[in-house]
């Protein structure tokens, strides 16, 4: 991680110094009780894979600034608000976004495990397009903020292919297909376990931030 972050200009220095006040806060992308067996199989054979440093493991805290490196830089406020990264929003455990990531710098790829609970519910026993989308948003994202350092969210496109059970295990694929200057593009699919069953795809676009710019004048411009 500390190679990757070099790599796109994200200092050292504030890597260190995010990754240290990151140990601080609870790491929610560890097992729980809640996790089904499925879940866990597929968890254990990532943790696998991380082993000869082919992919890492990525810790998941419930505040959004915890998670991006460098964050001085994108911090609006100087001090820490009550605030949720919003797939972190329920404090019980099993009932929202059960989820874990896991990037592979090399392939510029991160994939997310993901157990929708029950209180992600859209038709009946069936997990919401925006829980789905959520989840899509947040994996597209990690991976962009990973390869490409500083972006937003520009354009999200999904086609839903088949519904996702509750309580089910989905593998969130998502991977960089191309930067051209700014423009970040992604892919991403969303499959069952087995890989049998295409539960929805999607591209994306992502801006990396204007570097002139602080993020509070960026957003202030609009
Ligand atoms: C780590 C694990 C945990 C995970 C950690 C957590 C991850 C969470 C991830 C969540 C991500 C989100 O939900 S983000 C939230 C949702 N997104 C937003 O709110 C973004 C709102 N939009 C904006 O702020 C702005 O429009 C930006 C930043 C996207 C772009 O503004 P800008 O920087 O001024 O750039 P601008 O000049 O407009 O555009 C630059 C170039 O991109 C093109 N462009 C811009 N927008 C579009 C577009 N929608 N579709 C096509 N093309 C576009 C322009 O034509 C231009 O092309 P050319 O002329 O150069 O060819």
């Amino acid at each position: 991680l500390l190679k990757t972050c070099s790599l796109h200009g994200i200092s050292t220095f504030s890597f260190q110094t995010w990754l240290s006040q990151a140990r601080q806060s609870k790491d929610y992308a560890l097992p729980n009780s809640s996790w089904s067996q499925g879940m866990m199989d597929l968890y254990s054979r990532f943790l696998e894979m991380c082993k000869d440093g082919t992919w890492k493991r990525i810790p998941s805290y419930s505040n959004s600034i915890d998670h991006i490196p460098g964050k001085a830089f994108w911090c609006v406020c100087k001090e820490r608000k009550e605030t949720r990264l919003f797939p972190r929003n329920m404090d019980t455990e099993g009932v929202g976004f059960e989820y874990a990531m896991f990037l592979n710098p090399s392939e510029k790829r991160m994939v997310c495990l993901f157990q929708p609970g029950p209180y992600l519910e859209g038709h009946p026993g069936f997990a919401h397009g925006g829980s789905t989308a959520t989840i899509i948003d947040s994996t597209i994202g990690g991976c962009a903020i990973f390869v490409a350092g500083r972006v937003m969210t520009a354009n999200l496109s999904i086609n839903y292919r088949n519904p996702i059970p509750l309580g089910s295990v989905v593998l969130v694929d998502s991977k960089v297909d191309q930067v051209e200057g700014r423009k970040v593009f992604l892919s991403c699919q969303v499959r069952s376990i087995d890989g049998q069953t295409l539960h929805a795809e999607a591209t994306a676009l992502f801006i990396r931030l204007d570097s002139t710019k602080s993020l509070q004048q960026q957003m202030s411009s609009q």
